[in-house]
């Protein structure tokens, strides 16, 4: 597994307030939007394209498109949605798969209750969207599936993670062709599995459900 922090000073920037216990949902997912469009700058480095001729009102020359299949993208419900319109403004042309899954409060375990993903993924080009890489439980369990589908290259996107995690994911997907591409590795998790510093609880505040 191959891990990517992206270093720059605007994705810094976003994600202080990101953080800030003050800011609301509406500039949350606002936020969140922006920071994933910084982050598949960096992650689609290695999409692959292919070489087209074209015709310019000047000349003839040649350029890239992006290669066939068409590169899928899977948020995992329900924060992830808030990533995925800042991913596909990159990849508009990208297929979209969905995985639900939830991560059970009290044991940490993560489980899936949506899966509509194309049952084939040979040769895909897979780029998973999640923003919180916490005890690394739900990607594991996400990205093996891809895997067992047949992705040959997956890259997930975090806005977050924790060294824990970080951790089991390179334990657990060890010798497989997977990226981890995230704004920053925090210092660690707390008692109830929850980033330090962090952000909180993602999807309660992308979606104003925090009570
Ligand atoms: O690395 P892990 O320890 O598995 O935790 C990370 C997961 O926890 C959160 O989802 P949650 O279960 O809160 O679901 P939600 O997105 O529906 O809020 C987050 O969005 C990740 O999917
Ligand atoms: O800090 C965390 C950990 C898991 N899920 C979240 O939404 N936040
Ligand atoms: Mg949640």
């Amino acid at each position: 597994m191959r891990l990517q922090i992206v270093d720059h000073p605007l994705v810094a920037h976003k994600l202080t307030t990101l953080r800030d216990a003050r800011t609301d949902s509406p500039t949350f997912r606002r936020l969140a939007d922006e920071l994933v469009t910084l982050l598949a700058y960096e992650a689609t480095r290695d999409v692959r394209v292919e070489e087209v001729g074209i015709r310019t009102p000047v000349t003839e020359t040649t350029g890239v498109q992006l290669s066939r299949p068409r590169p899928l993208v899977v948020p995992i419900i329900r924060a992830g949605l808030g990533m995925l319109e800042g991913m596909v403004r990159l990849l508009p042309t990208a297929e979209v798969g969905f995985l639900g899954m939830i991560r059970d409060e009290e044991t940490l375990q993560a489980s899936t209750y949506a899966n509509r993903m194309p049952d084939d993924l040979s040769g895909r080009q897979v780029y998973v969207l999640d923003p919180m890489l916490a005890t690394g439980g739900t990607l594991v369990a996400g990205i093996k599936e891809l895997i067992r589908r047949g992705a040959d290259d997956v890259t997930a996107l975090c806005l977050l993670a924790a060294p824990e995690g970080v951790e089991v994911m390179e334990r657990e997907l060890a010798g497989t062709p997977v990226t981890v591409v995230t704004a920053s590795v925090d210092e660690r998790l707390d008692e109830q599995g929850f980033i330090v510093p962090g952000l909180g609880d993602a999807g309660d505040r992308m979606y104003g459900t925090a009570g």
